[in-house]
């Protein structure tokens, strides 16, 4: 076996020898040291997802001789001595003992994991975890607590709240009750938090949960603010709109479920036709098109985060919320914008910002808008509305695929399964969609009205689950990772060490047909990457924190577990075996690859090799 060699001299090479004699590996079980050694100086950069994040200084890199021990079937390390200011962020103490290391309340129990997953991988072992993430969106159907709960053991992993919807208070409500599940009965479900933006809608229809426009019917859309709505009246909430339509103008509302032709304009009112009968919702998105084309122009004044998006987003700081998603994302500013004003208010929370990709003015930047977000969101609703419904499938694969190639999580949402809000079974198409996006392994798939509004929510999320589960299963069958190139993600030294462990990790685990990598990571940026592998086997992802392991919840693959560690990375991994043994949810002889991104005195990164004794 190899000795393997790593030897950079500056900061701005690495080079890596593979010497055919060395430590001999070759005797299977307990055999192994393969290390590599590094006379490195670098600086971190203040990018995202450094190891010890938070931490400035030169990093001095060197090489020790693995000792062999018990159980280990090989270790590649690369040990490093850092020489740091004094930490800033919190929990960031190395070496500390579990024992002595203090978190936040109710954090220093032994280790914490989703309770559905747990009883997954007891009953049906390490292969059955599902990999791609699911979102509901909470409405009306959903909002009590027990049917909360229904979703949560039914796999929900985030709960998508949609501020268009609902008043204070009873976002407030769903967000308490879900915290309460989560810290009452061990589930593990986060909080998206969905902002408004400046779309153009409708208004309510006096509390009706739908309204038919019929066939030729005229109706009158005003910017008027009536307290009683006449029949076939409905408010619009963009002030400019009677001024801008034009006599002749198509109005397309939720991108073309019911679609009506001006006809006159009143002063505030606007006379319009039906020609496209359909139901329309409350709130519904209304786009107005002229001779074909989009008209564009007076949406491009609005502003990305309106002033009632602030109030909301200061609400989703202040409530804890896990991630935000921004709504027509037109530039990379605005999430910059956000990110900064999030840190500013809240610096030791983290609080994942998504770019909803809805918009055409969001396809223009969209490397750059992918580049400063935590992730994105196909928002297809919108989306379709915004360009020809034939190029949706194409874009969607292409953000799908820039995403990952970033590391950023991605989310393809909206009318998945459309027709169960009405009906208790999808229509092939619709299993067929599902099936593609888990098949471009988009992190995560999102639900809409069939969990806000719908008949069936508990029916449609078993849906999106069990398509999931057997889709992932055809592409191990059918080794579709095998073409699965990624390009480097970038050019910090620091950052590509990273990487390049974690492919390696990813790719040993799957030619060694590991049952699961373990990796040990405090901010989750090493997690993120092995996911972005989409490796063959689930990643157990350890962390020390809540949010971070809340956080996790959104990515592809990653099973998140809270446990305090230490610095000592023989010392994790054997608690860890202890601890998941005794739950049940490891035996003797799995084989695991495990990951360490525990940043301390004498160690940055390792890859290990190790059979549960
Ligand atoms: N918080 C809520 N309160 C009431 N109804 C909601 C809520 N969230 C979602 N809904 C309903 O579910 C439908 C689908 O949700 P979603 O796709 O998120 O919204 P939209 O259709 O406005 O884009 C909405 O049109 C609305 O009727
Ligand atoms: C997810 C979407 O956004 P919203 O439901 O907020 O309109 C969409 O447009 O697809
Ligand atoms: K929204
Ligand atoms: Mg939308």
């Amino acid at each position: 076996m190899a000795m393997v060699h790593m030897q950079a001299l500056c900061s701005s090479s690495v080079s890596l020898g593979v010497h055919g004699e060395g430590a001999g590996v070759g005797g299977g079980r307990g055999m192994a040291s393969v290390s590599f050694r590094t006379g490195l100086a670098m600086r971190q950069s203040e990018g995202r997802g450094m190891v010890g994040g938070g931490r400035r200084g030169v990093r001095q890199v060197t090489m020790v001789q693995v000792p062999q021990r018990e159980g280990v079937v090989a270790d590649v390390k690369a040990e490093v001595g850092v020489g740091l200011e004094k930490s800033e962020g919190k929990a960031g103490g190395n070496g500390v003992s579990p024992g002595k290391q203090q978190q936040q309340s109710g954090e220093g129990q032994s280790m914490e994991v989703d309770a559905v997953t747990e009883a997954e991988l007891k009953e049906n072992g390490f292969r059955s975890t599902r990999r791609t993430k699911l979102i509901c969106t909470i409405g009306p159907a959903t909002c009590a607590p027990e049917q909360l709960e229904a979703l949560a053991m039914g796999g929900m992993n985030v709960a998508r709240l949609n501020m268009c919807h609902g008043t204070r208070e009873w976002h407030t409500q769903v967000i308490r009750s879900v915290r309460s599940l989560n810290s009452e009965k061990g589930y593990s479900v986060a909080i998206m938090m969905d902002t408004e933006g400046s779309e153009i809608h409708m208004g309510d229809f006096d509390g009706a949960p739908s309204v038919k426009a019929e066939d030729g019917e005229e109706w009158i859309f005003t910017v008027r603010k009536l307290d009683t709505l006449p029949e076939r009246t409905t408010i619009v909430n963009y002030e400019g709109f009677a001024e801008d339509v034009k006599i002749g103008d198509e109005l397309v509302v939720d991108g073309g479920m019911v679609r009506f032709e001006v006809i006159e304009k009143v002063g505030p009112d606007v006379k319009c036709k039906c020609t496209d009968p359909g139901l329309l919702l409350p709130r519904a998105n209304l786009t107005f098109w002229r001779e074909g084309r989009l008209v564009r122009e007076r949406n491009a004044m609005l502003p990305t985060i309106s002033s009632k998006d602030w109030i909301d987003i200061d609400f989703g700081i202040a409530e804890g919320v896990d991630f935000i998603a921004i709504s027509f994302v037109r530039t990379a500013e605005v999430i910059k914008h956000l990110k900064s004003y999030i840190q500013a208010r809240s610096p030791n929370g983290s609080i994942g910002v998504f770019a909803k990709i809805e918009s055409s003015d969001s396809l223009k930047n969209l490397e750059e808008i992918i580049r400063v977000s935590d992730g994105a969101m196909v928002a297809r609703g919108d989306l379709g509305a915004q360009i020809p419904l034939e190029q949706v499938p194409s874009v969607q694969q292409a953000i799908v695929n820039l995403s990952r190639e970033l590391n950023k999580p991605v989310i393809v949402a909206s009318q998945l399964l459309e027709s169960m809000i009405e009906f208790p079974t999808p229509t092939r198409a619709e299993v067929a969609d599902v099936s593609e996006a888990v098949r471009q392994r988009a992190d995560a798939l999102m639900l809409s009205g069939e969990s806000a509004m719908g008949l069936f929510p508990d029916k449609a999320l078993s849906v999106l689950r069990t398509v999931s589960l057997r889709m992932e299963s055809w592409c191990r069958e059918n080794k579709q990772h095998a073409s699965d190139r990624l390009p480097e993600l970038s050019s910090v030294l620091h950052d590509r060490i990273s990487e390049n462990i974690c492919n390696s990790a990813a790719q040993m685990a799957n030619r060694l047909e590991v049952d699961a990598i373990f990796v040990y990571t405090r901010r989750g940026y090493m997690a993120s990457l092995l996911s972005r592998c989409r490796p063959d086997c689930p990643i157990f992802a350890f962390t020390d924190t809540k949010s971070v392991r809340q956080r996790l919840n959104l990515q592809w693959g990653l099973i998140p577990f809270r446990l305090d560690f230490s610095g000592d990375m023989e010392s994790n991994l054997r608690r860890t075996f202890a601890l998941l043994k005794a739950r049940g949810m490891m035996k003797k002889g799995d084989l695991i690859v495990a990951v360490s991104d525990i940043s301390t005195a004498d160690m940055l990164q390792s890859i290990q090799v190790r059979r549960i004794p």
